[in-house]
């Protein structure tokens, strides 16, 4: 059965298609920089040359056609026809507490995740676009979700309640949700499989780090705690999210600015995190190249976003009463060689020895980072979020 898998993140769309009969890939790529000036297309057929393209992708829907376009092109295709693909699955990545579980898409499940756009307004809608996108260009077949949120469904009360009056809960739901969850499960299971251990031995601290970033402590092979709450807002700094501040600055902000609600929501979101402190971009990779330069807001923005990330693994190590690794993954953590260094090389204490030439190493293989004496180990591990998707979508087409 072949299965194609989009991943539709905020400002990315990453496609693979599958043959399941021995879970080999066809075809993957990705959709970069969508919504901004000059999108990147890496289309790479498992069997023929790359494709690059530059060109203006302005929303999820155009990016869903041009990948459609590509796997069925007469030179860089790898279909004779569309009719091949059994099944589409997709990311979600807010499930709130009426999916614990993959399901296949119907006409409550799609209205269900639209009523959770309020909760994830940057990611359920690019989702849901897709899975338009999907019925309009493949009627017929049978399309699954799986939520970011499924994994953190292990949380106990202390983790995932907040502070606040009981009756928000009750009435709203209003808790930790946690997102990311099919990385953060997928990279502690291989990590596991690196260290030579069972994953239900281990204390980890699986730090997602792409354009949304989060945290998750991984106690007895369950995620105890996670750095996203409510929506995918909290906790780390991110490319334009702000991650933890005091909420008195929400109310104080509109006041003294006069802004809306949904100003406000829309700059925590959409103009904060390493956009707003560099001045520059929310890509990794412009900060540490203006910050190579001497660009001092680079380096302040850089600074701050490692600063915040270790004080997480600090914090997960005490949750936990101890670490065992950290894993690294997402677009900076597997890429970033000089974000890992500056985020181990500040937590010594615990017992953390980085391998610099380990560190600079590039490699799309799961690997240690950290010396052999290291007593805490460090890895990179590419996450595969589109392996679990294509699993649950193959298993639950089936049934
Ligand atoms: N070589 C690199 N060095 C530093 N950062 C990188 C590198 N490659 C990718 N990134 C960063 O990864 C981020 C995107 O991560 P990704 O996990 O693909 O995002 P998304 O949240 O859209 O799924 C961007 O901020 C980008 O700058
Ligand atoms: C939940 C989330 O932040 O996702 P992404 O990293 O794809 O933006
Ligand atoms: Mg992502």
């Amino acid at each position: 059965m072949i299965i194609l898998v989009m991943n539709a993140g905020s400002s990315s769309l990453k496609y693979q298609l599958y043959n399941m009969k021995d879970e080999s890939v066809l075809a993957q790529g990705r959709v970069e920089r969508i919504g901004m000036d000059s999108s990147i297309v890496t289309h790479e057929p498992t069997d023929k040359p790359e494709v690059r393209q530059v060109s203006e992708i302005l929303d999820h829907n155009t990016a869903v056609r041009r990948v459609i376009d590509l796997l069925t092109h007469s030179e860089h295709g790898v279909l004779k026809s569309m009719d091949q693909i059994k099944a589409v699955g997709h990311r979600v990545v807010h499930g709130g507490e009426s999916f614990q579980q993959s399901t296949l898409v119907t006409p409550e499940v799609k209205l269900e995740i639209r009523k959770l756009i309020d909760l994830a307004p940057l990611h359920n809608p690019p989702a849901l676009m897709g899975i338009l996108a999907v019925e309009t260009n493949l009627p017929g077949v049978p399309q699954s979700v799986v939520f970011d949120t499924a994994f953190h469904q292990s949380m106990p009360q202390e983790s995932y309640l907040y502070p606040i009056p009981m009756v928000l809960y009750r009435r709203h739901k209003i808790r930790r949700y946690g997102f990311h969850g099919t990385s953060h499960d997928y990279v502690s299971n291989k990590a596991a499989e690196v260290i030579g251990k069972p994953l239900e031995e281990l204390k980890l601290v699986t730090c997602h780090i792409g354009n949304g970033a989060s945290c998750t402590a991984i106690l007895d092979g369950k995620s105890f705690d996670t750095s996203m709450g409510l929506t995918p807002l909290e906790g780390l700094m991110m490319g334009t999210r702000s991650g933890d501040l005091d909420p008195a600055i929400v109310p104080f902000t509109m006041n003294k600015e006069e802004l809306t609600l949904s100003e406000v929501s829309s700059m925590l979101n959409k103009h904060s995190g390493l956009q707003a402190i560099s001045g520059i971009s929310s890509d990794m990779r412009e900060i540490t190249d203006a910050m190579k330069e001497g660009d001092k807001h680079a380096k302040l923005a850089f600074d701050m976003y490692t600063y915040r990330l270790r004080k997480y693994i600090g914090a997960y190590a005490a949750a936990m009463n101890g670490i065992d690794a950290i894993v690294f993954t997402a677009g900076v953590g597997e890429n970033s060689s000089i974000v890992r260094q500056a985020v181990c090389e500040g937590i010594t204490f615990l017992g953390v020895e980085l391998d610099h030439a380990r560190n600079d190493q590039r490699s799309k293989e799961a690997r240690f980072i950290s010396t052999d004496a290291s007593r805490v180990k460090v890895l990179v591990v590419p996450t595969n979020e589109e392996l679990l998707i294509a699993r649950d979508t193959y298993r639950l087409v089936k049934a």
